[in-house]
């Protein structure tokens, strides 16, 4: 039987007051996370989404503060340098990083957190907590993972490129997490999730 443990945090915890859990969703780039995620807190809207920072460029209708914290390279050398970050990764050359304190505030007032990661990121949040509760999402193919990249428009050929290469290499490692669920279709994906989440 699978079991959902609270989090070991590395900071003092209240431990009278009830622990929240932090979730991993991990998968390859273009599998559907964000997509997945959205619906997710639709559904749901005491879960708390971590919004990350990133040097990534913004693409067409993303908010700074909401989908992304957005800064230069320079900035986010610093932050990492003053340890503000939980886990950080570079990934198709831009850097990614989990804000520490937000999100250690939230699981320990008792939120259930969801850090929508790639894997390097996801393998070094397993290794800091090992009561994390950890989610892989698998493309029902290649190609399908490739249309849906190429169907989203909104990154480069270079960009594309270089996701796919990623994916082939990160799919090898969906053994690694405590359930994969393929997104095909997406209902039916929701509810594999909402069904380790909230048993
Ligand atoms: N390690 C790490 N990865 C992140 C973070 N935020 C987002 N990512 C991942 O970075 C990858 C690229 O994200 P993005 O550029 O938004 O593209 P997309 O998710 O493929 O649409 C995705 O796999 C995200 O899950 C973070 O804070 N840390
Ligand atoms: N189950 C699904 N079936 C078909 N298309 C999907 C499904 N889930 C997501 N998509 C589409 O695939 C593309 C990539 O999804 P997205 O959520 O941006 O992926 P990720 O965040 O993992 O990079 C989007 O155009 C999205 O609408």
């Amino acid at each position: 039987m699978m079991q959902v443990l609270p989090i070991q945090t590395d900071v003092p915890t209240k431990e009278s007051t009830s622990p929240g859990r932090l979730i991993v969703l991990t998968g390859p780039s273009g599998v559907g996370k964000g997509t997945l995620m959205q619906e997710l807190l639709k559904r749901h809207p005491e879960l708390y989404y971590s919004v990350s920072a990133t040097t990534r460029s913004p693409r067409p209708g993303e908010i700074n503060g909401e989908n992304y914290y957005f800064t230069s390279r320079s900035k986010f050398e610093q932050l990492v340098s003053q340890g503000e970050f939980l886990e950080w990764a570079e990934f198709a050359g831009n850097y990614y990083g989990t804000p520490r304190e937000a999100v250690l505030n939230q699981v320990q007032s008792g939120k259930l957190v969801v850090l929508e990661i790639e894997l390097k990121g996801a393998r070094q949040i397993r290794a800091s907590f090992p009561g994390v509760f950890s989610i892989f999402i698998l493309p029902p193919s290649l190609s399908e993972l490739e249309s849906r990249i190429r169907g989203r428009a909104q990154d480069s050929e270079e960009a594309i490129a270089r996701r796919l290469k990623s994916a082939e290499a990160e799919i090898q490692a969906a053994e690694e997490f405590d359930v994969q669920i393929v997104n095909d279709d997406l209902e039916n994906a929701l509810q594999s999730i909402e069904s380790t989440l909230f048993r």
